[in-house]
């Protein structure tokens, strides 16, 4: 059980402010959604949770500990996927496995990477391809493949369907949340950055929205209970309708300020 708690963070680029005073406390087992509009800092936010980056003030803890560098208590996922190109699939999750698991032996860490392959409902054959043999999505479902492999409590997902056609994405958003969901005890803490309201609807239990830079949290808003919504059904929900344009409306007003700055 890891509780992540930012306190009064800060971030600068040489004399950039980038992010200002963001304050969150974020229970574990809770899927955190994070909006704003493109450059606002959800990625260099996602790096400091990630302990790529350091704050400039304030700091991030995770269960009273501050983060100071990467470490494997905190997967990610980019948008870019992260697999190295010249090892296979399977060759790629195994790496991962070995750095966390250090008493697995070969053929171990072979069954764990082929169970996870198929997982993320992909082809056992999928083991003995190199990344360049292999679509988008079954590129992102090897990088969640190996997210999840290695089991930390704390996911960092960048954007991790951006790059994505929507028929995929909506498998990808449905696996995710079934894999999350699955671990009903221990259940992962995400931070998931999209741009897309909708994707955050689905999938959060807690949604907030980051303001033009230097940004700061404009909007926070969280689920009272595990909803149970799904892609067919939500549209007829009104509340969540009535969210889901007040987050289109904040997000809409920041790109205007910006716009009319
Ligand atoms: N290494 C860097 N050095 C200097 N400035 C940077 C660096 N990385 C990002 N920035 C700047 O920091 C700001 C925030 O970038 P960031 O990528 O965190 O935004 P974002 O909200 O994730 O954007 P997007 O939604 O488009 O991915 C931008 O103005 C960007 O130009």
């Amino acid at each position: 059980m890891l509780d992540v708690s930012v306190k009064h963070l800060s971030f600068s680029y040489d004399k950039d402010v980038i992010l200002d005073d963001i304050n969150m406390k974020v229970k574990s087992g809770a899927f955190i959604c994070l909006l704003g509009q493109s450059g606002c800092g959800k990625s260099t936010f996602l790096r400091l949770l990630a302990g790529l980056e350091k704050p400039s003030t304030g700091e991030i803890l995770v269960n009273n500990e501050p983060v100071k560098k990467a470490g494997l208590q905190r997967g990610v996922v980019f948008q870019d996927y992260g697999l190295f190109p010249w090892m296979t699939a399977g060759e790629n999750i195994m790496i991962a496995l070995k750095q966390k698991f250090k008493k697995m032996n070969a053929k171990q860490r072979k069954d764990e990477a082929i169970k996870r392959i198929k997982d993320v409902e992909l082809d056992e054959a999928v083991f003995d391809k190199l990344p360049k043999e292999l679509s988008g999505g079954m590129k992102q479902r090897c990088a969640i493949a190996r997210a999840f492999s290695i089991d930390p409590p704390i996911l960092l997902m960048d954007e991790p369907f951006g790059a994505l056609d929507a028929v995929t994405r909506a498998k990808l958003q449905d696996l995710v949340l079934e894999l999350w969901k699955k671990e009903t005890e221990n259940r992962k803490t995400i931070f998931f950055v999209t741009h897309d309201v909708d994707e955050a609807l689905l999938l959060a239990t807690d949604i907030f929205v980051f303001g033009q830079s230097p940004s700061k949290i404009i909007y926070s808003y969280s689920f009272k209970k595990e909803k149970n919504l799904d892609r067919k059904t939500m549209h007829d929900d009104l509340q969540v309708m009535e969210l889901r344009n007040q987050l289109i409306k904040i997000i809409h007003n920041e790109v205007q300020m910006k716009v009319n700055i």
